[in-house]
């Protein structure tokens, strides 16, 4: 029965384009998602849960606990997955094709396995997974396939249920339609309001991670340069984004900073931070910033809590006018795009008719030997990619 999946899960190398796969005979689509607590007693499991193995005493997270606590324990993001479970389910059926979509959460209820272990009980066992997670990195690629192998394995399922993993989406065009629309808005709205172009500043911003998970992101001879294919990625997309706006731009500055470092203080992860940056924008003339949440698919705590609160808070103290444009959520454009990544495969589409707004995409169906290693840890068993 196994034997009979393996060849879809094979890159067509045969056809010289390593990177896909030859057409994938899928029954179900999964939605996987980080997960988020939905009350005040979720909290702390929750931070338990995504912290697990790392030993970080309760003291320590109950400082992130604040940010949950003060919206009552309620991160938005399960919502926003609930919602675009619900789209994406519309927009397959809309398009003829009948493939369920069940939604499980990597850290909180549903669990992967919650998902999984329905999927096969309705009968399914040929997964096509979409992660919530547009760039490479080990948080938001190799943890996603290696918590979909351990889920396989909790639910009993593995060897009977295949699943593969949706490529990395940081250029779709639905994805990146989504920030440029809100970018022009408020560009638009600021010069209207007579705000002159150079005294705006477009932050891209995104998750900082360590700097040994940006440095082996993407796989390991893609040759992106210092901060691997995670910031190679962003800086693309960025770039290309600005070009589109064309004279709206003009002269307006970009540039790519970080939010949400954790971890100790001796480790280095990607800087500068959003809001040591907005302190030093205004002696650099600028009198408006626009926030571009550039790494973050939905609403969650990142967005609400260090975008929202801390850096429009830090854009405050400077005396800035600034704007944080919205995330894609379930945006149309967004769907779509989702659903043009589960044809592509359905149908082994060939790269140079896929959906890639940059020179480094379309990027690879099946991730390469050594893709996003965390490279302080032993390897994890990981699905939907070549070992290890
Ligand atoms: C790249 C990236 C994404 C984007 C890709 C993706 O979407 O997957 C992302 C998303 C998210 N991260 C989230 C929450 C958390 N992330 C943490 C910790 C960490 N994230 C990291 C990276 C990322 N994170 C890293 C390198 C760590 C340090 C842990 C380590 O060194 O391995 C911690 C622990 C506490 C702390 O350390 O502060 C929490 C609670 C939520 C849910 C928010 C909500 O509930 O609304 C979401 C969507
Ligand atoms: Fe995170």
């Amino acid at each position: 029965m196994s034997s009979q999946l393996v060849p879809h899960a094979t890159p067509a190398a045969s056809t010289g384009l390593p990177h896909v796969l030859v057409p994938g005979r899928y029954d179900a689509v999964l939605l996987a998602g980080f997960g988020g607590p939905e009350g005040q007693d979720d909290v702390l499991p929750f931070l338990r849960r995504v912290t697990r193995g790392r030993n970080i005493p309760d003291e320590r997270l109950e400082e992130v606990a604040q940010h949950y606590r003060r919206f009552d324990g309620v991160s938005p993001i399960n919502a926003q997955n609930r919602a675009l479970r619900a789209a994406l389910q519309d927009e397959l059926h809309s398009r003829g094709l009948s493939l369920p979509v069940y939604w499980g959460n990597r850290n909180w209820k549903p669990f992967l396995t919650d998902a999984l272990t329905q999927a096969a009980d309705d009968g399914h066992t040929n997964l096509l997974a979409f992660a919530t997670s547009a760039y490479s990195s080990y948080s938001g690629c190799r943890q996603y396939r290696e918590d979909l192998a351990e889920a396989l394995e909790q639910a009993d399922l593995a060897g009977r249920v295949q699943v593969d993993k949706i490529r990395q989406f940081f250029d779709l065009p639905g994805f990146v339609t989504t920030f440029a629309e809100g970018l022009r808005e408020t560009l638009q709205e600021l010069r209207t309001s007579g705000v002159p172009a150079s005294a705006v500043r477009v932050l891209f911003s995104t998750h900082s991670i360590p700097l040994q998970h940006a440095e082996n992101s993407g796989p390991p001879d893609a040759g992106s340069g210092p901060g691997g294919a995670y910031v190679a990625q962003h800086r693309a997309v960025a770039a290309r984004i600005m070009d589109d706006l064309g004279e709206l731009t003009q002269p307006v500055t970009w540039e790519l900073v970080y939010q949400s470092r954790s971890g100790p203080p001796p480790q280095p992860w990607l800087e500068p931070d959003i809001c040591d940056r907005i302190a030093e924008l205004p002696g650099e003339g600028a009198e408006a910033l626009v926030i571009v949440p550039l790494g973050f698919v939905s609403d969650h705590m990142e967005v609400l809590w260090d975008l929202d609160n801390e850096a429009l808070a830090a854009a405050g103290a400077a005396g800035l006018r600034a704007v944080r444009v919205p995330t894609p959520g379930t945006h149309p454009a967004f769907v779509a795009g989702i659903a043009d990544l589960i044809e592509e495969r359905l149908h082994g589409e060939d790269p140079g008719r896929r959906g890639s707004l940059t020179p480094l995409g379309p990027w690879y169906d099946v991730c390469r030997p050594g893709c996003c290693l965390k490279a302080s840890a032993p390897v994890r068993p990981a699905v939907a990619g070549l070992a290890p």
